[in-house]
């Protein structure tokens, strides 16, 4: 394994030398993540997490997350010394958060247990329809954030910018792809997987199966109330045409789009 240069006179330097060692890679994206990587920058948002504040709003964008998924993802910090921490920091508040790092730890477990069939789906699927009722390929206007559709373009420039998405955005933008683009969970995944810079196989493509059903008991679906509701308002799935043409085909209750989309 070569040992990779650490030394370079500015932030540009670097990423032109990893740009080159990793072709591949560079070839996904030019996009620089904003994320710092570095070991400080790891111990400064550990002692940042709040987890009475994180326990109240974790699920909105915004809201008071960690952002330690990089540095867990990557071992700059393990799972068990950021419950110590946060135990330590708020003895009898901590509850939440502690339960979402056993994710982590479970999606883990589930992965070694499983190893490439993590690439399969693990079960069955609950939407009444079959493998072949999903397309293999992302859609190109997805892709290029250009669906019309006023979060899907957004988060998925973001992602792309930033290779990073709460995980309400995460979850919203797989049931999009799979559910209402009917898209095979394996393709989002892939996609999704290679431009997060917390990328992992456990809790990424396990993630994917959950919204799409094969490993859940029921596919996860959102309305326009769900998108208002996590973006404070911001989005709530307005797509806008040609010539301004405005809808909003998520503008129902969850039961009916369901009966919409599935068999
Ligand atoms: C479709 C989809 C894909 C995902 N892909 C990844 C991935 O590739 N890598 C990844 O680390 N997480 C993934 N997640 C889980 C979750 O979205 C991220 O871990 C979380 O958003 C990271 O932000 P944070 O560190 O601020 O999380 P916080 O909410 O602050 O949580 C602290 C830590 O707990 C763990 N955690 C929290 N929620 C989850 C969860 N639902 N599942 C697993 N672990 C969790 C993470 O390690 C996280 O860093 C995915 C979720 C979905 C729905």
């Amino acid at each position: 394994m070569p040992v990779m240069p650490r030394d370079f006179g500015s932030r540009d330097e670097l990423v032109a030398a990893y740009a080159e060692a990793f072709p591949a890679a560079a070839a996904i994206g030019d996009a620089v993540s904003p994320h710092r990587g570095d070991p400080a920058e790891a111990a400064r948002r550990l002692a940042a997490v709040k987890p009475g504040p994180y326990a109240r709003t974790r699920n909105r964008i915004g809201g008071e997350v960690t952002k330690l998924s990089m540095y867990l993802r990557h071992g700059v910090l393990e799972l068990a010394e950021v419950r110590d921490a946060v135990l330590a920091k708020s003895p009898g508040g901590a509850d939440k958060l502690v339960s979402e790092l056993g994710w982590r730890d479970y999606f883990q477990r589930v992965l070694a247990h499983e190893g490439e069939r993590v690439h399969e789906s693990l079960r069955s699927w609950k939407t009444g329809l079959d493998e072949e009722d999903y397309a293999p390929e992302m859609p190109p206007d997805v892709l290029a954030a250009e669906t019309g559709t006023d979060f899907v373009d957004a988060w998925v420039a973001e992602l792309h910018d930033t290779g990073w998405l709460h995980n309400q955005q995460r979850m919203k933008l797989a049931a999009y792809v799979v559910h209402f683009r009917r898209v095979h969970w394996h393709a989002g995944a892939e996609w999704m997987h290679a431009h997060l810079v917390d990328g992992d196989l456990g809790s990424n493509h396990l993630s994917w199966q959950w919204v799409a059903s094969t490993f859940s008991s029921k596919p996860y679906l959102f309305n326009a109330g769900g998108l208002a509701a996590v973006s404070n308002g911001v989005f709530d799935g307005t797509t806008t045409r040609g010539g301004g043409r405005k809808r909003n085909p998520f503008d129902r209750s969850t039961e009916e789009l369901a009966a919409e989309l599935f068999a």
